[in-house]
């Protein structure tokens, strides 16, 4: 690349993967790439061919290797040297020059993009050059590195490596050599590519960026990160001359990271971000005319001052400079009309041609060239001198007869010597090989080496063998030639399966991403489904009281709120229905209820029997111990009353015996009292006892009660649960009634827009094409003026007529030449509007049919309901249809765009 003259910008083409957003949205690919060819397939048949083209897999490395390494390596001889990158907003720009902050990395990684790769390139051979030069012991190169970053900020140019913001005291000053520089705005000088890396980091963080609807992190500004090299180095050497000058090199590199042309609609972009939309529009619109009146070869004006944009680019384009355009594009089918803009652009950008030539020091270049005027002037001397040159008769330099004999024979010799040369070399090939073919082969004695003769019989053998071997040598070399051939057969066979397997792979990776989604999904309706059995399980409790009544009717009022249909028949069945299965959940509550008291009763009943039980057996184990204390106390008294009357025998009672036995008889009647007291309990315990006989056969009595009503309770659940699906069926009814009024009433609404739309561009088409008629007169009216009436000849009648009748025709078919190609322009011009028009419609309901989608699937995720499940499934079918047809459309929208631009060439445009 780095050769003086002139140099064509190289367009190169990378067309980005499709984002998680659009295959989300289901979008397709409709850029397919074919690298050998270099060409780039778009639609169908649409076919445009670049200097390089790069796939949806190309990484970062590629793209660099292939098209900005050299560019760098020019630097060095003094090739300026520029990289833009073009392409609609998100199509990976600022991810191809790597100033993406999260991609400027002190290490190279995979994602590192052009710009930190070039600097580490450009440090690195600072250092090989260095190091080259003390192995050569010449004097070391000297470099210096500057950078500087600025991006146009709606049409503002604002120095990115300085926190002043004066954009007042930025000028674009243009030298007499045509080169461009900016005046005011800092260089920052760097040492090492870590230094230069912070910088670019630095100014990278001080950019303007905002999001969009197609681009999170979207750049709102045109950059352009610049890097000076001046080199101080010996020059070559120059014919016989012993001495090295010193030579200065100067040469810059400027990678510029366009902002990306947008459509306000699509971006979604208000306020300040719609501001920026259009600077930008109007400054890739000035750079779109630049590129058009330098690619169309015509020459004429270049509209450069139409913007800073194209003034700053000036010497990159037409100028002095090797230059790179990277065109980014989207893959997706939903943005074929900005990638069709896009390739375009870059399309004319290819036959731009650069004057290119290296930037060397103008006093040091003019040494040198004077130098080297001094040796060839002292050369010419010596010939004189020595007689090899004279002048003829009319003063003109001539070499001598002599000199030239001399020459001649000189040449002559020279060419006989390199001929013997040749020869023996080949000579002594073919000796050596047919020593190896005898001995190994044929089994023929070996040949005398160094001349030696062994008879007449043995040199005949010798030249049989030497043919056959020749032959052997003639036939190896075709089968050499012949797989050399299949080898290369082979090896393109081999790449092209590998881009098949590469391809492959992505295909499988789409696939896989999808099945990764799909379980996600299923994972989801998993979770979904438990929640589901919750919720039905909750659903099954509250049917049991009160609070199904009060969900059913919220229920039936959210219903009531949607929509509305005028069927009165169907609301009033419906009402009825909501009615009687209201009144069956009021039974069913009061048959709770009744059930929740007997049961209630029957527990209570049920402990105050155990309770009673308990007292009885503490009551009788009482009064047990009462009766033999009192037979214990009675038989104590008998037998000391009995002691003592022994004792005393025919004597009257003692008081001592009186004594003991007033207290005994205390005693007994403290504890005949207790007994007495213990048998009235007892009384009541019986009385109790025969109660609780009752009671259990109440209890009993009731239980079967409590039966009755909990049969009762399920005959009335199950009426509930078969009313509340006739609720449900009418409910879906009525929701695929609306469903169906929706899908009629977007259809209709649909194609009134459409109309009203048609309608409306019918409309401007006619007032352009009226004005530009009345335009087209007018100019016309202007030029027969000016060339007044055909004045004819009077002597020349023969000529006269067909003269009058020729210029007459040649009028009239010049106007309905204008006049058939402006209608056709503008023709086209309207159906291509109406077609990107209706492109974006389609990929806007794409994304709404998705949304309903999705929708759908979550509802038949958490629906256990059988019927429902039905109702779902069939919406699903539908909607899934409706996507099918949809993208179908999007498809034949594309091939129409196509079409129609492979019929015609459009002015540049940016935003529609
Ligand atoms: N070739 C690619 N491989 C992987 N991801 C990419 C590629 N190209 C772009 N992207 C991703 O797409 C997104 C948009 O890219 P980027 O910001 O570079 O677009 P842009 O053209 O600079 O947009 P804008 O003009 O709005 O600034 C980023 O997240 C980026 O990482």
């Amino acid at each position: 690349m780095s050769a003086q003259g002139s140099s064509s910008v190289k367009v190169a083409v990378r067309v980005r993967p499709l984002n998680a957003r659009e295959r989300l949205e289901q979008n397709r690919i409709c850029a397919s790439v074919h690298s050998e060819d270099h060409e780039i397939a778009l639609g169908v048949d649409r076919l445009f061919t670049f200097d390089h083209v790069f796939d949806l897999a190309c990484n970062q490395f590629s793209i660099y290797d292939h098209c900005v390494k050299d560019l760098v390596s020019g630097l060095f001889d003094g090739f300026n040297a520029t990289v833009l990158a073009y392409g609609q907003t998100g199509s990976g720009k600022t991810y191809t020059m790597g100033t993406a902050l999260d991609t400027v990395s002190n290490d190279l990684t995979p994602e590192t993009g052009v710009i930190p790769r070039a600097i580490k390139q450009l440090f690195e051979e600072m250092l090989l050059r260095v190091e080259a030069s003390k192995d050569k012991g010449l004097p070391e190169p000297k470099f210096n590195v500057l950078v500087q970053f600025v991006e146009l900020y709606n049409e503002e140019i604002i120095d990115l490596l300085t926190q002043e913001k004066n954009p007042q005291g930025i000028r674009i000053h243009e030298d007499t050599t045509g080169s461009i520089a900016l005046k005011g705005v800092s260089q920052v000088s760097v040492a090492g590519p870590l230094e230069t890396l912070n910088t670019l980091r630095q100014g990278a963080l001080n950019r303007t960026t905002g999001s969009t609807n197609m681009n999170q992190v979207s750049s709102r500004s045109h950059a352009i990160f610049t890097v000076f090299l001046k080199q101080e180095r010996a020059s070559e050497l120059n014919g016989e001359s012993e001495t090295r000058e010193v030579e200065f090199l100067n040469a810059k590199f400027h990678f510029v990271d366009l902002a990306g042309s947008e459509r306000l609609k699509r971006t979604g972009a208000v306020g300040d971000r719609a501001k920026e939309g259009i600077a930008i529009n109007c400054g890739l619109l000035s750079l779109g005319n630049v590129i058009s009146v330098l690619g169309s070869n015509r020459g004429g004006h270049v509209p450069y001052r139409d913007s800073k944009l194209t003034r700053l680019l000036q010497d990159s384009l037409g100028g002095n400079s090797q230059t790179l355009m990277v065109a980014c594009i989207s893959p997706s089918d939903g943005d074929l009309a900005e990638t069709l803009n896009t390739l375009r652009y870059a399309n004319r950008a290819k036959n731009i041609t650069n004057k290119v030539s290296a930037n060397q020091d103008k006093s040091s270049k003019i040494i040198s060239e004077l130098r080297q005027r001094i040796l060839e002037l002292e050369a010419k001397l010596t010939d004189y001198e020595s007689g090899k040159k004279q002048f003829d008769v009319d003063g003109v330099e001539v070499n001598t007869l002599q000199y030239q004999e001399n020459m001649l024979l000189t040449s002559e010799r020279n060419q006989l010597a390199m001929r013997v040369r040749t020869l023996e070399a080949a000579n002594e090939a073919l000796r050596s090989r047919l020593v190896t073919q005898q001995m190994s082969s044929y089994n023929i004695p070996s040949l005398p080496v160094n001349g030696e003769v062994n008879g007449e019989a043995n040199e005949e053998e010798h030249t049989k063998a030497f043919q056959t071997v020749i032959e052997q040598l003639e036939r190896v070399r075709s089968q050499l030639f012949e797989s050399e051939a299949r080898c290369d057969k082979f090896e393109a066979e081999v790449k092209r399966l590998k881009e098949q397997k590469e391809m492959n792979s992505i295909i499988a990776k789409m696939a896989f991403e999808g099945d990764v989604d799909t379980d996600q999904s299923n994972a989801m309706i998993e979770t979904l489904d438990k929640a589901a059995i919750a919720e039905c399980t909750r659903y099954i409790l509250d049917l049991e009281g009160k609070s199904l009544t009060r969900n059913d009717s919220i229920e039936s009022d959210d219903y009531a709120d949607e929509g509305t249909v005028d069927d009165d028949d169907s609301s009033h069945n419906d009402d009825t229905l909501y009615e009687a299965r209201d009144a069956m959940c009021e039974d069913l509550v009061d048959l709770h209820a009744a059930i929740s008291h007997k049961e209630r009763l029957i527990a209570e009943l049920e402990t105050s029997k155990s309770e009673l039980i308990n007292m009885n057996k503490n009551i009788l184990k009482q009064l047990q111990s009462s009766h033999e204390r009192i037979e214990k106390v009675q038989a104590e008294r008998d037998r000391v009353l009995q002691n003592f009357e022994k004792a005393e025998k025919g004597g009257s009672e003692s008081a001592v015996a009186k004594k003991i036995r007033k207290e005994f008889e205390q005693k007994l009647n403290k504890l005949r009292a207790e007994q007495k007291a213990l048998q009235a309990y007892e009384n009541k315990c019986k009385t109790l006892e025969r109660q609780k006989q009752k009671d259990l056969e109440q209890i009993t009595k009731m239980k079967n009660e409590v039966k009755d009503l909990q049969t009762q309770k399920v005959k009335l659940q199950q009426n509930i649960v078969a009313e509340n699906k006739k609720v449900q069926k009418a409910l879906n009814e009525k929701r695929k009634f609306e469903a169906k009024a929706a899908t009629q009433n977007r259809k209709y609404e649909n194609k009134i827009r459409s109309l009203e739309s048609h309608g409306n561009q019918l409309e401007t088409f006619t007032k352009r094409t009226a004005e530009i008629m009345k335009q087209l007169k007018r100019e016309l009216a202007k030029q027969t003026v000016r060339r007044g009436p055909a004045t004819p000849r009077p002597n020349s009648v023969k000529n006269r007529v067909p003269l009058a009748g020729k210029s007459k025709i040649t009028g009239a078919e010049m106007w309905s030449n204008i006049e058939k190609n402006v209608t056709a322009m503008i023709n086209k011009g309207v159906l291509n509007l109406q077609l990107v028009e209706e492109l974006d419609r389609q990929v806007e309901a794409r994304k709404v049919i998705l949304n309903e989608i999705s929708q759908v699937e979550d509802m038949f995720a958490k629906s256990r309901d059988q019927n429902v499940r039905d109702v779902l499934i069939d919406e699903l079918t539908g909607k899934k249809e409706k996507l099918t047809y949809i993208q179908s459309q999007i498809h034949q929208l594309n091939s129409q765009i196509c079409d129609l631009d492979t019929n015609q060439e459009y002015p540049i445009t940016v935003c529609h």
